[in-house]
């Protein structure tokens, strides 16, 4: 369980991320959703300490994340598996040293600085990589990979970090559709068979809604909305959305209709 309490991240005059309260169990998959600027990224940066906040406090099984220092920070990091939208993949490097590098903070600083990694190590990347049907490119360059395939291998260098908290800032912002499904797939899939909670800042509110159990709705750095998709009002979307952005808003309200119209199917097979 992460309990985040008025957690607040102040830049100048303004509060990104403007007192924050909230509980989310283990084993959770999150959408943190709202317009550009909503402090979204902000949120998941301070979960990670990659970001101090401003006031607040993030409790995590009786660690006080916001205070952490030294080997327990580093220990917090590895707890807590990020993915960005830019993949943060090392180009010149192969796909298997990529997600080796995952393997960096479960080793003594001496072995990290000559980065050797153990027989167990390779094991647990190719088998991380086979999961996300990446083990055939394992000897490829990075740089050499499709959007989608890098972002799958930075999903692998995460699971071997043996992470209990993903944070996936934007993870599809840089894919086509199918790219985006297979992605959401993966992160869906390690949340239901893993166990992992699975935060994950997404634009668009169809792709939230289809895969996430709870949406937390962001705007102006404070939560409007936090429940399961199906609660999620038209009015509330159009807030969150805003004028300022028409397309966001009209595909908010085409995603409104989708949850209407998965919601109508389910009660009708709850009848039949
Ligand atoms: N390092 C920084 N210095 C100053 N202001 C910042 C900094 N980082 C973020 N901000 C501001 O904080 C606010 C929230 O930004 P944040 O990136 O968290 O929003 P977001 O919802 O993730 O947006 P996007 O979807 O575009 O990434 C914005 O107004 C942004 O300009």
């Amino acid at each position: 369980m992460l309990r985040i309490e008025g957690l607040t991240k102040r830049f100048g005059d303004k509060n990104a991320v403007d007192n924050v309260t909230l509980s989310i169990p283990k084993g959770e998959m999150v959408g943190v959703i709202g317009r550009s600027g909503a402090g979204k990224s902000t949120l998941l940066r301070m979960l990670n300490r990659l970001a101090d906040a401003t006031s607040g406090s993030i409790v995590c099984e009786e660690r006080n994340v916001t205070t952490l220092k030294g080997a327990s920070l580093r220990a917090w990091r590895r707890d807590t598996a990020m993915i960005f939208q830019q993949f943060n993949l090392v180009g010149r490097l192969d796909v298997l040293t990529n997600v080796l590098l995952g393997r960096l903070n479960h080793r003594s600083a001496a072995l990290t600085l000559v980065k050797s990694f153990s027989q167990d190590d390779k094991i647990r990347a190719i088998a991380a990589l086979e999961r996300l049907d990446m083990g055939h490119l394992l000897a490829q360059r990075a740089e050499t990979l499709s959007g989608g395939q890098q972002q799958r291998v930075a999903i692998a260098r995460a699971l071997v970090q043996e992470p209990k908290v993903i944070l996936a800032d934007e993870p599809i912002a840089s894919l086509d559709p199918r790219n985006t499904q297979v992605v959401m797939d993966a992160l869906f899939r390690i949340n239901r068979e893993d166990g992992i909670t699975v935060i994950c800042n997404l634009h668009h509110l169809d792709i939230a809604s289809k895969y996430c159990d709870r949406l937390i709705g962001m705007a102006a750095g404070k939560v409007v909305f936090d429940g399961p998709p199906l609660a999620l009002t038209t009015e509330i979307a159009a807030e969150l959305y805003g004028i300022e952005a028409k397309d966001a808003g009209a595909e908010a309200l085409d995603a409104l209709d989708a949850i209407a119209a998965s919601e109508a199917q389910r009660a009708k097979q709850n009848v039949a």
